[in-house]
Order: structure tokens, then C-alpha cells, then sequence
């Protein structure tokens, strides 16, 4: 089955409501439509003569090593698809060998995601994303919550200092979380009783002092996702972080701004090498990876397709999701004449006209 079949079969399990709040974007979806088909316009310039029978596609990541290049990029509300919500994502993903990145917006509390993640491997890499919260203290509550639960990074979003207008959840009416789901994470933090839900903090008052401080107040390497302009990923190089994620929050925020790819060149010049930079935005090829690595990105994020095949198949469906685009960038790379991630460089990936269908 592939990924584009498991979307198919989600659609069907899914109601129309929480089919439209993950498939959806900001305004006219503009982004949304461009992550993907930007990638039809860079083709691949294989090497020939090579090559090699066994390829190396691990890669080294903050907190992580991970057998492929490809990690779970943080998705809200898992239990709104499937019954075994993040559970299921976990126990996949660490089976896989793939880093999940959980977040404030999880169903369940990370400490239960990280309890999941361990019945499939002994030490699985899981991140904890958040967005920092103007008050200190409740950022420092979560950032503590994550490193009780044993989560091996923290990845602070940037993109979001208002809510984005997602258009299909405006006309759908579907502004609140159904009863008997909640983010989790945000039970009983400073400032709230100890049952009580904090809202999840998106202030435009948050600023990059805020940021030098959540890296100060942690011993785990924090990444910063959602940078599209190159002097931002130097500012947060200089600020400590230790990675950079390119993202535009799947076409979710901004509905102006450029694909993910197309921002990744001037981001990874930027960075110069200091941090792993990374990216999500619009993979679902094998193929896209390679094109990402090739222009410098250390791995990439998948968003929807996981939460597609979790809809769609439980745990079973994530594990196929993951499996499918670590052999087809296994196969690309091969066709390609590499043997490791590394042989995958700039000068490989060109312009193509556009025409690509999908
Ligand atoms: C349903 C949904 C929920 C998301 N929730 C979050 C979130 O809570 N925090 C976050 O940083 N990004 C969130 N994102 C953005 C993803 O982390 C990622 O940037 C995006 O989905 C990548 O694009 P893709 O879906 O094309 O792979 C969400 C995306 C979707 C589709
Ligand atoms: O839907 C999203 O894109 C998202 O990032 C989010 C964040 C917090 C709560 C719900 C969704």
C-alpha cells in the first residue's frame, strides 16, 4: 500500500471534521500545495559507478541516533484518529528506529508516550516539542515534565506566535477538542489547579531572550523549528540551538510564505555547518529525502502520512509509513550511486520544469 492509498483509507475511517483539521492548512492552502509540489521541481543527477551493495542510511541526530533519515514530526491530538493515539505512534516509531517528537499538543502525557515507546526498544529516541509560554515558570514546568519522562531533546516552535486560521476547521465549527480528549501535558502547571488545563501558550510576546533562557534552564540539546529565513537560523545558532528545523508548520501558519525545500538552500549556507539543520514540509517520496539531504539537510519530518497511516492501521499503519519511506530512500540513494547520506550533495539535485504530477 502506499502512502497515498493510506491517506485514501483514513479519509474513509475518519470522520469528515478530523479528516479536515489534518489534511488542512492556513488560508487559501496555497503552502499547503506548494510543500509538495515543490518537490516535483528539483530532480535528482545520479552518480554512476559508485555505488555499493550495503548502504548506511543512520544518521546522527541531538540525543539520537536513528537507522534512516526520516522522524515523526510533531502532530497534535493522536487520539482524535485512533483509539491507542500516541501510544501507538510511539511503540512504531521506536520499532522503526525513527525519532518521535511529542509535544505539548499530544493526548497523551509524555510520560506515558515515552512508556509506550520503551515497550518497543530499550532506549527510543523521543523529543518533546513546546511553544514557550511568555511566563517562565510554565515553561520551565513543561521542559522539566519532558526530561522526568526520559525524552532525549526539546524542539521549541517558533512559526506560531498567533494560531494560524486553519479555513476547513473555521467553516467545520471545530474550534475545541471533542470531551474526554486534552492535551495532556498541559494538566496542572504553574498558575492553574492541579487538574486544570493550561491553554497551549502561542504569544507574540515570546522572544529570542525567551529562548536563550529555555536553553539555559536544560541539559538537553534544544532544536528551533520553523525557521524560514537565514538570518534567523544564525540568530539561533548564536542563541544555542542545537538544531535547526526548517518548517512552515505544513502550510499551517503563514499562507505566504515559501515551500519548506525551496527555503532549505539559504538556511543550510546560513548555518554553515555549525547544527544539524533539518526539514518537514511535503515528503512523501524516498526521493524527497534524498532531495532534502542533497541540499543539506541532516534528516526530515513527515507529519500528515504518519498520522494518516495511524488513522488508518493503528501502530501497524505508522510502522508502514516509516518503513516505506526509509527503503524507498534506501532504493533512491542506491540509484544514485551513494553508499551513505553524506554522498548526497548539492551539485546532484537540479531545477526541473515543473511538469511532475501528483
Ligand atoms: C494535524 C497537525 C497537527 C500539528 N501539530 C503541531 C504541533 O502541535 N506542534 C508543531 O510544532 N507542529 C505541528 N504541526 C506541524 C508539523 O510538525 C509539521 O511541521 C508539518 O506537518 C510538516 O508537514 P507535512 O504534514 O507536509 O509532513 C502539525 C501538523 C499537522 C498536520
Ligand atoms: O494544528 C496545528 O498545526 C498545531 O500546531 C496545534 C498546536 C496546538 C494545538 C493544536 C494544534
Amino acid at each position: 500500500m502506499t502512502l497515498r492509498e493510506l491517506r485514501h483509507r483514513a479519509r474513509k475511517v475518519l470522520g469528515p471534521i478530523p479528516y479536515d483539521y489534518v489534511a488542512g492548512g492556513a488560508g487559501e492552502e496555497r503552502v499547503l500545495a506548494d510543500n509538495e509540489k515543490a518537490f516535483d521541481r528539483y530532480a535528482l543527477l545520479p552518480r554512476v559507478l559508485s555505488g555499493s551493495e550495503t548502504r548506511d542510511t543512520a544518521v546522527d541526530l541531538p540525543g539520537a541516533r536513528q537507522a534512516a533519515p526520516v522522524l515523526v514530526a510533531p502532530t497534535a491530538f493522536h487520539r482524535l484518529v485512533h483509539r491507542d493515539g500516541e501510544r501507538a505512534t510511539a511503540r512504531a516509531a521506536a520499532a522503526e528506529g525513527a525519532v518521535l517528537v511529542t509535544g505539548t499538543a499530544a493526548t497523551t502525557a509524555v510520560l506515558d508516550v515515552v512508556a509506550a515507546a520503551r515497550e518497543a526498544a530499550p532506549r527510543p529516541p523521543v523529543w518533546f516539542q513546546l511553544y514557550l509560554h511568555p511566563r517562565g515558570e510554565v515553561t520551565r514546568a513543561l521542559v522539566w515534565r519532558a526530561e522526568d519522562a526520559g525524552c532525549t531533546a526539546l524542539v521549541v516552535t517558533v512559526d506560531s506566535p498567533v494560531f494560524g486560521r486553519h479555513t476547513r476547521d473555521l467553516r467545520n465549527g471545530f474550534t475545541d477538542l471533542p470531551p474526554g480528549f486534552a492535551a495532556e501535558n498541559m494538566r496542572g502547571l504553574p498558575g492553574a489547579g492541579p487538574d486544570a488545563l493550561t491553554p497551549i501558550p502561542m504569544s507574540p510576546a515570546v522572544r529570542w531572550p525567551d529562548l536563550a533562557e529555555a536553553v539555559r534552564g536544560t541539559s538537553l540539546p534544544v532544536l528551533v523549528k520553523g525557521v524560514l529565513h537565514p538570518d534567523d537560523a544564525k540568530l539561533a545558532v548564536e542563541h544555542g540551538a542545537a538544531g535547526v528545523i526548517v518548517s512552515n508548520h505544513g502550510g499551517r501558519q503563514c499562507d505566504a510564505v515559501p515551500a519548506a525545500v525551496d527555503c532549505l538552500p539559504a538556511v543550510t549556507e546560513a548555518v554553515a555547518g555549525r547544527v544539524p539543520v533539518l526539514l518537514d514540509g511535503g515528503v512523501r517520496r524516498g526521493s524527497d529525502v534524498a532531495v532534502a539531504l542533497a541540499l543539506g539537510a541532516s534528516a526530515v519530518g513527515v507529519g500528515r502520512p504518519v498520522v494518516w497511516g495511524l488513522a488508518a492501521e493503528g501502530e501497524t499503519g505508522v510502522r508502514r509509513v516509516l518503513a516505506t519511506l526509509r527503503d524507498e530512500y534506501d532504493h533512491t540513494l542506491a540509484l544514485c550511486g551513494g553508499r551513505r547520506n553524506a554522498d548526497l550533495t548539492a551539485d546532484m539535485v537540479v531545477r526541473n520544469g515543473g511538469a511532475g504530477a501528483r
